[in-house]
């Protein structure tokens, strides 16, 4: 097991989004955390990856407790071992597809020339030659997320956090970018947590669970 959430709960004011909601994701599969609006799917990842600490309750990441480590302990964490795509807004307007793309590795200090060359190959492996100089305004969605997918996996996370990644875009580019999420995912033997109320791209997923009113249930409890 690579990654726990025992017992959460965590209220944003009055409103509980978590209410014991337990969790276990085994090293290198794939899991869809799926579940009915506010039902606390997206506050769930969260918690797994460090962003927000739970009221109550402990995230475990690779055999140590994640929630009760220093904001900064946290951040090195998500820089150094995890990866994320949302469904929104995630390229740096100013910055080239290219530079999007090695800002992982030069947030981890790896020199410009360097990080800019690790960054290239995946513009051929996700289908985006020659886009590596246009700024996120000038991609389409699709290529726009496939930047996004590129710049979550290049410094080669142990966990990759997808929240909707599909989410604004139409069935076939989320088909291709599910496609391109998996191969490279599965590829790398990198573990997926992926938030979706598509069952469709749930079904891209090794196993689901199901998030309601802030607890996880498994499909198969479920009656
Ligand atoms: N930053 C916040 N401030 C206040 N309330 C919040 C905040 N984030 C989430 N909530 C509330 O917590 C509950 C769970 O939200 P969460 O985003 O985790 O649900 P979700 O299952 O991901 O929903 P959706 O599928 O609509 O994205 C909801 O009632 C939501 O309104």
């Amino acid at each position: 097991m690579i990654l726990e959430a025992r017992d959460l709960s965590l209220s944003f004011g009055a409103t509980p989004a978590l209410r014991g909601a337990s969790l276990q994701v085994e090293a290198g599969e794939m899991l869809a955390i799926m579940g009915p609006s506010g039902s606390g799917k997206s506050t769930l990842l969260h918690c797994l990856a460090g962003i927000l600490v739970p009221s109550s309750g402990e995230v475990w990441f690779a055999g140590e407790r994640l929630d009760s480590r220093s904001d900064e302990a946290r951040s090195a964490v998500r820089r150094d071992r995890f990866g994320f795509v949302f469904q929104f807004g995630q390229l740096v307007p100013e910055l080239t597809a290219l530079e999007n793309v090695a800002l992982p590795l030069l947030l981890a200090g790896v020199r410009r020339a360097a990080a800019l060359k690790r960054a290239e190959p995946w513009f051929e492996r996700l289908g985006l030659e020659g886009l590596g100089a246009r700024r996120s305004g000038e991609l389409s969605g699709g290529q726009a997320q496939r930047v996004a997918l590129a710049r979550a996996l290049v410094a080669e996370p142990e966990v990759l956090f997808a929240d909707e990644p599909t989410g604004a875009l139409d069935s076939l580019t989320g088909e291709q970018v599910m496609d391109l999420l998996v191969d490279t995912a599965r590829s790398a033997g990198t573990t997926v947590v992926l938030v979706t109320h598509e069952a469709r791209v749930a079904a891209y997923a090794d196993r689901e669970v199901i998030v309601r009113d802030g607890r996880v249930n498994s499909p198969a409890l479920t009656p």
